[in-house]
């Protein structure tokens, strides 16, 4: 296991980049996971896979997964067959429709933070763009300035082809630009679609069946900064420290390739052994400096890649059920949307603290973990402190 620390901060009162805002969005299109399998089948023009459906059906109704948000209309696809095969050439129009759409729904994002941060827009000095889909130059990061009316001098960041650890990557980035670079502001946009790879079943790779069960879109933004302007701005929870490493001997585990026919997706299914595994030994380095053992003492963001990787992490650090329930609840109502999935679930967790009167933004417990999972495997560990909860941002929220 190589890992790396940045640096950790444990005063905590001063000098640490925090969230101070969170805005999220999803494109309108609903899909009940009940559902899902009648539809996937029917718009692909493969009910006569029956055995196929059958199995569909069974992974479906495992991924404990409510419902998903999709770009992808039947109208669309009947357009586009080329989508629903397995493998055909697409990527051009999966393009054209992703170009236009994430850069919008980043913005639908980030407007709902920049409400909720109530600074001007003009405060506003970094912006990173994280995005696994609608590459493109200039790029979305480009497309989002001039959407929200940013100032041409704000230093960007493109992110593309990060997979779904890098919600947690974009905090470390984040953290580093804002305590390095005084009075910064820097919005955070991850905004993701799995129209990149959607695609019909083939008998021959159940493991992309898998992922057509998996995958919603979504985009989440936030805006960080280091010493807050207390008058107007709120911080939720500060960036302490950031850690990555790489899980010896996976490389195989998930592999996502960019071809013709969309990205396709390939992931082993021991997955999750292969994480919960590591990731008591990832956590231990990650808090060594807190002098924390007893993991139920800290909250949870955990990237809910699918169900088995919860319920193996919550079993190998003994957790208590109530520990992953944000990130089970976001799993739930959005399936995995990639690198905004984390963002979310801190959305969730802070969200609900404030409904039940909690003392801190995280489920009234002072320190927590954000764990984000992708190809490589990489392991991508955010300490996170929660701040007090205020009449005025309760208020706000
Ligand atoms: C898919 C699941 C919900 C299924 O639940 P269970 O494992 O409890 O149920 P199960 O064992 O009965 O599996 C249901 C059926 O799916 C099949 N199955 C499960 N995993 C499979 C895989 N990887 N490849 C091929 N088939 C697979 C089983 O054989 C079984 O078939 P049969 O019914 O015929 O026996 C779960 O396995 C899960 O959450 N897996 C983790 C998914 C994961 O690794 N996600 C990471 C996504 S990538 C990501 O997040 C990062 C990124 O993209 O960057």
């Amino acid at each position: 296991m190589a890992s790396f620390q940045s640096r950790v901060y444990v005063d905590k009162t001063r000098g640490h980049a925090a969230i101070l805002a969170i805005g999220t969005a999803t494109p309108s299109g609903c899909f009940y996971q009940a559902d899902y399998p009648d539809y996937y089948f029917h718009v692909t023009n493969k009910e006569h896979m029956v055995g196929l459906k059958r199995k569909f059906e069974r992974i479906c109704d495992k991924t404990q997964i409510k419902k998903r948000h999709m770009f992808l209309t039947e109208d669309f696809l009947k357009e586009n067959p080329n989508i629903c095969e397995f493998k055909a050439p697409s990527l051009n129009i999966r393009q054209d429709l992703l170009v236009r759409e994430i850069p919008k729904l980043g913005y639908e994002a980030s407007t709902k933070a920049m409400e909720e941060w109530g600074l001007p827009r003009s405060k506003i000095t970094h912006l990173i763009f994280c995005t696994t889909s609608g590459i493109d130059m200039p790029g979305a990061d480009y497309q989002l300035v001039k959407l929200l009316g940013l100032s041409p001098m704000v230093k960007r960041l493109m992110m593309y082809q990060q997979g779904c650890s890098a919600g947690a990557m974009v905090l470390r980035l984040a953290k580093d630009l804002a305590e390095n670079n005084k009075g910064s502001r820097i919005l955070v946009v991850c905004s993701e679609s799995s129209a990149i790879m959607f695609r019909g079943p083939n008998e021959n790779h159940l493991d992309s069946l898998v992922g057509q069960s998996l995958f919603g879109d979504g985009a989440a933004a936030i805006i960080v900064g280091s010493d807050p302007e207390f008058s107007i701005e709120h911080p939720l929870f500060e960036i302490v420290s950031t850690t990555q490493t790489i899980l010896k001997d996976t490389e195989m585990a998930m592999k996502l390739h960019l071809r013709e026919e969309g990205l396709t997706f390939h992931l082993q299914k021991e997955v999750p052994k292969m994480i919960s595994e590591n990731i008591e030994d990832v956590l231990r380095h990650a808090v060594s400096s807190l002098g924390i053992s007893d993991w139920n003492s800290l909250f949870f963001v955990v990237h809910p890649g699918g169900r088995a990787i919860l319920d193996q992490l919550e079993l190998k650090l003994c957790l208590k059920k109530e520990k992953l329930r944000a990130s089970r609840h976001v799993l739930s109502e959005y399936g995995n949307m990639t690198s905004a999935c984390v963002l979310f679930i801190i959305d969730e967790m802070r969200k609900k603290s404030m409904e039940e009167r909690k003392s801190t933004t995280g489920e009234g417990l002072d320190w927590g973990v954000l764990f984000g999972f992708g190809p490589g495997l990489t392991v991508e560990t955010v300490v996170l402190h929660s701040l007090p909860i205020t009449s005025v941002i309760a208020f706000q929220n």
